[in-house]
């Protein structure tokens, strides 16, 4: 028996077994303000469709322009397995456009609701009726696939609507397309509709919904509970105002959760997704389903520790399924075992006392609220492993003040325990971190005599706030020298442990003589 059987009452519902994925990313996806693909994206986006299995893809609207009319063709002249369909209005100069490219498969539409009647078109229901009917007519006479779409269906009257769609029927029709224009479809009457028109229509039934609500994906899900045969989605859920339904929720969902084999390989979806949004320039969330970069993340220290045993405690479906990456983040809530795990990816190893140093300082950068990058923990641990374990030099106390002009220069004051006694200087110099090495080298004199060999700063990130990672030689009087590395947010404190450190390895190095 199942523990939980949550699985979908197939004895409820009318499930067609045999859905079919028609994406409108081409046309309705760069309908959104501000993308307008090229011809070469267009190919490209649409031979990745046809690689994933999609049905039909809508390449765009051969009436709009010369460049929609030449990439018809170019995408024709593919030879993809997927139809490849124009839009076209009621029109015959529209359809003469699509029949010009040698298109074998229209989506034709016409406004049906009184707000489209009355202040759009201008037209009676009548008069919308016969426009329909003859532009259908026409496209069949030509031996075409039409699929009719009564925009803004969601607000039509029903009894009308009904009598719109059993007229493209006679016409001739080979799909019956439900478009909720403006989103305003919640799961109840998306199944009332649906289930209205299937009982009244003997045409496959279509949905294309926007997701105005958030409630695309949901809304045709219920509407293939309820029998319609296609689903309209675009990639990354990309559209006019809140979009389409995404193409990857939807088809992830009836994959796993319906358990419906659409032939789509569902492993290119993470890399079609990424190219979509590089070439539209419309990026995702961290947190969008499926495809966003958090899609697979794991940060809290109990996650992690789930996922690590058993990636399932935290992942409906595993990454790999739609190509993605399970990604460890460290941060505040990251625990000892993602660090570990983490620290083992990188094959670096060290002792419990150093993993406690490295531990508490991720979680220190995670309390001010900064995310940790893999290059950070990097530079962290490997500043651990070079710390000398016994300091024989350590620092109390340091404040800088910068300065410019002839009236006042850098300055620094850095307070030292030196074998267990504390000393004070202050120093000017170049630059406050000039100023601040200076203050420790006069204050280390007595101990040891250093002089800076080399010196350098990267910022691992990018930001004002990256972590600053330094490197620096240093050498004394008797040419002794050691390296010296920190890892911090500050430039200057990052530049005065590196020194630190170099200094107390020099000082190991005299002792061990
Ligand atoms: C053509 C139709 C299905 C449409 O895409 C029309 C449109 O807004 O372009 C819609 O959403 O109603």
């Amino acid at each position: 028996m199942e523990i939980n059987d949550l699985k979908i009452p197939k004895s409820d519902i009318t499930l067609s077994k045999k859905v079919k994925i028609f994406d409108t990313t081409l046309r309705d996806g760069e309908q959104a303000p501000g993308i307008a693909l090229t011809t070469d994206e267009k190919i490209q986006i649409a031979q990745k469709l046809d690689n994933l299995g999609i049905n039909t893809i809508e390449y765009g609207f051969p009436a709009v322009s010369e460049g929609e009319r030449k990439s018809a063709k170019l995408i024709n002249d593919l030879g993809l397995n997927a139809n490849i369909c124009g839009l076209a209005r009621v029109l015959k100069n529209d359809i003469d456009a699509l029949l010009d490219c040698d298109l074998s498969y229209m989506h034709t539409f016409i406004g049906t609701s009184p707000l489209h009647r009355d202040f759009k078109l201008k037209m009676s229901k009548e008069e919308i009726v016969d426009k329909a009917s003859s532009a259908i007519e026409y496209a069949k006479d030509h031996g075409i696939t039409v699929e009719f779409s009564a925009e803004d269906s969601t607000r039509t009257e029903l009894d009308y609507l009904i009598d719109v769609y059993k007229a493209v029927e006679d016409a001739g029709a080979d799909l019956i397309n439900v478009p909720d224009t403006v989103g305003v479809l919640v799961p109840t009457t998306s199944r009332k509709l649906i289930s209205n028109l299937k009982n009244e229509l003997s045409l496959p039934i279509s949905v294309h919904f926007h997701n105005d609500f958030g409630l695309a994906v949901a809304n045709s899900l219920v509407a293939i509970e309820s029998g319609a045969e296609q689903a309209h989605v675009t990639v990354n859920g990309i559209g006019e105002r809140g979009g389409n339904a995404s193409l990857e929720e939807l088809v992830v969902t009836l994959k796993v959760a319906y358990g419906l084999d659409l032939d789509i390989d569902t492993t290119q979806l993470y890399n079609l997704s990424d190219f979509v949004s590089r070439v539209t320039g419309i990026k995702m969330p961290p947190n969008k389903p499926i495809v966003g970069e958090n899609a697979f993340a794991h940060e809290s220290g109990i996650h992690v520790h789930g996922v690590l045993e058993n990636a399932a405690t935290y992942e409906p479906i595993a990454p790999e399924l739609v190509g993605h990456t399970r990604k460890i983040a460290l941060g505040k809530h990251t625990g000892a075992n993602a660090l570990k795990a983490k620290l083992a990816e990188y094959d670096i190893k060290m002792d419990e006392e150093q993993f406690c140093t490295v531990y508490d300082q991720v979680k220190g950068l995670g309390d001010k609220g900064k995310s940790i990058t893999d290059a950070d923990l990097k530079a962290i641990a490997i500043t651990v492993l070079g710390k000398a374990k016994e300091e024989a030099v350590k620092l109390i106390g340091l404040s800088v003040s910068s300065g410019s002009g002839k009236t006042v220069s850098p300055t620094a004051t850095v307070k030292l325990m030196i074998n267990g006694k504390e000393k004070e200087t202050s120093s000017i110099g170049v630059g406050p971190v000039d100023a601040a090495l200076n203050a420790i080298q006069t204050l280390v004199k007595g101990t040891t005599n250093i002089q800076l060999e080399e010196y350098h700063i990267e910022a691992i990130t990018g930001g004002t706030d990256a972590l600053a990672e330094v490197f620096v030689i240093t050498s004394d009087e008797e040419n002794n020298k050691a390296t010296g590395r920190a890892t911090r947010e500050d430039v200057i404190m990052a530049s005065v442990d590196a020194v630190l450190n170099s200094i107390n390895k020099i000082l190991m190095i005299k002792e061990a003589k």
